[in-house]
């Protein structure tokens, strides 16, 4: 099958990083770690959720794409998928529906993309409060244009992107299985 890459997507909550989770503990694959200026939540761990920036050290990185979202940048390097290629040849990336688009014209055949998404987007605020968000940091991402945005598949991923509704995480769990 050759080199492969995963591009995780969907709106805040839906389950992006605990799909690339399940897809390491369950089939070795590890996740390319990007740079966020963000600050880190309680349970991240520096360096394995992300590499976290201040501006100025954001500004230095060699970046193959960036994006604002919520008021804070995020972005990943070539560097950062060969690596994590160099010890498998299936990994994922946990990305905005901007990179993902992004993705897939840089690297066409070689990208995977799973959507995530949930029937009822009410739901998303009460996940993110069992996450442990802060209060103020939930109301900003809701807030913002880049949440609405993706809410909805871009219509230039229509036909490449695997849609997996994530409103019961054991029927979620068997769409990817299935897919796999
Ligand atoms: N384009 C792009 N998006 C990223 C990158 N790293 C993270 N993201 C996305 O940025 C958004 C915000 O991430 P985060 O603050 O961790 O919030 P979460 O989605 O609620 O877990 C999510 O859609 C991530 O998938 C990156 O390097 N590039
Ligand atoms: N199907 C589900 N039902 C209920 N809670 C879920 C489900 N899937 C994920 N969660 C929880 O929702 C929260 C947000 O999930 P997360 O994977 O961090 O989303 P994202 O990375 O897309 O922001 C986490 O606390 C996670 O454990």
């Amino acid at each position: 099958m050759g080199q492969q890459l995963f591009v995780i997507t969907g709106a805040t909550g839906t389950g992006k990083t605990t799909v690339s989770r399940y897809l390491t503990e369950q089939y070795g694959m590890p996740r390319v770690v990007t740079h966020t200026t963000r600050p880190m939540r309680p349970n991240e761990v520096a360096g394995q959720d992300y590499y976290f920036e201040t501006p100025a050290s954001f500004k230095k990185l060699h970046l193959i794409e960036s994006v604002t979202y919520a008021d804070y940048q995020y972005g990943s390097s070539r560097e950062g998928v060969e690596r994590a290629w160099e010890t498998s040849d299936q990994v994922s990336i946990v990305l905005d529906t901007k990179g993902a688009l992004t993705y897939w014209q840089t690297f066409g055949t070689k990208i995977t993309i799973l959507y995530l998404t949930i029937s009822d987007a009410s739901h998303l605020q009460a996940r993110l409060q069992g996450r442990g968000d802060q209060q103020q940091m939930i109301k900003q991402r809701l807030a913002s244009t880049e949440y609405r945005r993706d809410l909805k598949l871009p219509q230039a991923l229509l036909d490449v992107a695997h849609v997996i509704v994530n409103d019961d995480w054991a029927e979620a769990k068997h769409q990817i299985d299935a897919l796999f």
